[in-house]
């Protein structure tokens, strides 16, 4: 076993150079006093607003050193063992080399040639996703990003087992014209495999004599799919090797393939592709994901920050809080390191966030005064694709404001000056001027796309993919699994089978056997 990735690993409070990591980083400067811009697949990487010092980078490299980063880089992209609690490889990089292993090559391929196929025949002109989690936040923040109207065919997700979901995905199609994808790796997901059949019953209702005709099946489990009724044809296969929340660079992506065009696909992987040759191959000072993730390490270990904001100055990328929240959350929402001890530092923080300005007039108050604060990713675009240069420049002006205001805050001496010139009152001045002291030296880093394409977005993806993994290595945790999901599943399924009238379990807690009494039918 790599080292990286070993269970003799060090907690990271007894590693020598995490102590000297942690004594820079309250040293370091907090206020953007020297430009700090890293270019990484035609992104523009903003860290002067995070802690800096050169005393800060010389410990930085060190750590990485000692967590034996660039091996564990390796055995990433090399497809060794990075997933040991699974035994498996965590090999996403390979959906987008431009030197694939043949069975990546061989159904990138079929994903393409398939959507070429039923945009050029025209039989169907609507497409339902079902899916959830990683089998869903890709695509769909692919079609709303780029307006699910590249093509003819429109796309309909459904992922929540509400069944409101799924009606309102298929309220108003033409049975006959719609097309049902459903994406799950394992195949056994209640969620998925439930709407499936209201989907497939919705079908047969509207007359359609072999709704399986229309599945679609995209799974590492196609044997799973086959005895679900998915024809060998209309089904796409992805590897174990590929986790759930890694999975949009695989077949995964058809929808994106589908209903914004074959050239939408393959920008993401070329975008993805870029930025993983820079991640495997810049100087670590040069480093976007590296930079970030000692940043959100220096963050959530030594500053104590609990959470991370996203704010994306782009109403396209709504969903963009949502998939870095799954990628991030369930890769580090870990407390066992590889060893399996309680990690001495905490670990992955809370993902949150909201398009900007949105964002601005519902929580950016708690940000700019609250208590704790949070980092923030500024996110935006230098060229908007719409007609309206003036409304671009207003966007601009506000994530960098925001931005400004967060970083150099306002001091008590500043405040009173406006005050003052509010009131004649002293008492009064002062007492108003503390209501608007904002402490400043809050992080942030702004990441700047030249515009929004598939390319760009792939590349931010797969900046944040490595961000994770490099915080992964640097807390010593294994970011590619996921017991916690894992575990509510078990128990959702017992509860559900309770519910449906079986006999009710005995280790339940007092509250929820009173509630599955009460709830069962
Ligand atoms: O793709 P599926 O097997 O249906 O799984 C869907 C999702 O299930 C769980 O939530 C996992 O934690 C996710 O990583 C996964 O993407």
């Amino acid at each position: 076993m790599p080292a990286a990735f070993s269970t003799e690993i060090r907690p990271l409070t007894e590693v020598p150079e995490w102590d000297e990591f942690a004594k820079q980083v309250p040293l370091a400067d907090r206020r953007a006093s020297s430009l700090r811009v890293i270019k990484a697949a035609s992104l523009s990487v903003d860290l002067s607003g995070q802690v800096q010092s050169p005393e800060l980078e010389v410990a930085a490299e060190a750590l990485l050193k000692a967590r034996h980063f660039e091996q564990a880089r390796k055995t990433l992209f090399e497809g060794g063992i990075a997933n040991p609690t699974e035994h498996r490889a965590a090999w996403h990089t390979a959906l987008r080399s431009g030197e694939p292993p043949a069975e990546v090559a061989r159904e990138r391929q079929r994903v393409i040639e398939f959507a070429r196929k039923v945009q050029s025949e025209g039989r169907f002109t609507s497409v339902v996703h079902i899916g959830i989690g990683g089998s869903d936040w890709g695509p769909r923040l692919c079609v709303r990003a780029f307006g699910n109207t590249g093509t003819r065919i429109r796309i309909r997700f459904a992922s929540n087992i509400d069944g409101h979901a799924v009606q309102g995905a298929v309220a108003g199609l033409d049975p006959h014209k719609t097309l049902i994808i459903v994406s799950s790796k394992t195949f056994t997901t209640t969620e998925t495999l439930r709407n499936a059949e209201r989907a497939f019953d919705w079908l047969r209702k509207g007359g359609v004599e072999n709704p399986k005709d229309h599945l679609v099946a995209v799974t590492a489990s196609p044997k799973a799919a086959a005895a679900y009724g998915a024809k060998p044809e209309h089904t796409f296969q992805f590897w174990d090797y590929v986790g759930g929340r890694y999975s949009l660079w695989a077949a995964i992506g058809l929808p994106v393939a589908l209903a914004i065009g074959v050239d939408a696909y393959e920008g993401l992987l070329f975008g993805a592709e870029a930025m993983d040759k820079h991640f495997a191959t810049a100087p670590l000072a040069d480093n976007a994901p590296v930079q970030l993730a000692l940043a959100g390490v220096a963050n959530r270990s030594v500053l104590n920050y609990g959470s991370l904001n996203i704010a994306a100055y782009d109403a396209r990328l709504v969903f963009l809080s949502s998939y870095l929240q799954q990628l991030d959350m369930e890769s580090l929402g870990k407390s066992v390191d590889l060893a399996g001890n309680p990690s001495t530092v905490p670990t992955g923080a809370v993902v949150w966030g909201m398009a900007g300005t949105d964002a601005q007039h519902t929580f950016f108050q708690w940000l700019h005064q609250g208590t704790d604060g949070a980092p923030v990713d500024f996110i935006v675009c230098r060229e908007a694709d719409h007609p309206h240069p003036e409304h671009h420049r207003l966007l601009l002006a506000n994530c960098l404001a925001q931005r400004e205001a967060l970083l150099q805050g306002k001091d008590f001496d500043a405040a009173l000056a406006e005050t003052k010139r509010m009131t004649k009152d002293p008492e009064e001045a002062e007492w108003l001027a503390r209501h608007r002291v904002h402490p400043g030296g809050r992080p942030s880093t702004l990441i700047v796309l030249p515009r929004l394409t598939p390319y760009t977005l792939g590349a931010l993806l797969a900046m944040y993919e490595h961000k994770v993994f490099t915080q992964g290595v640097l807390w010593g945790i294994n970011p590619f699994d996921q017991w916690g999901v894992e575990y509510g599943k078990v128990l959702a399924a017992g509860i559900g089978r309770e519910l449906d009238g079986e006999a009710p379990g005995t280790t339940h807690d007092v509250s929820t056997a009173h509630w599955i009494n009460v709830l069962r039918t």
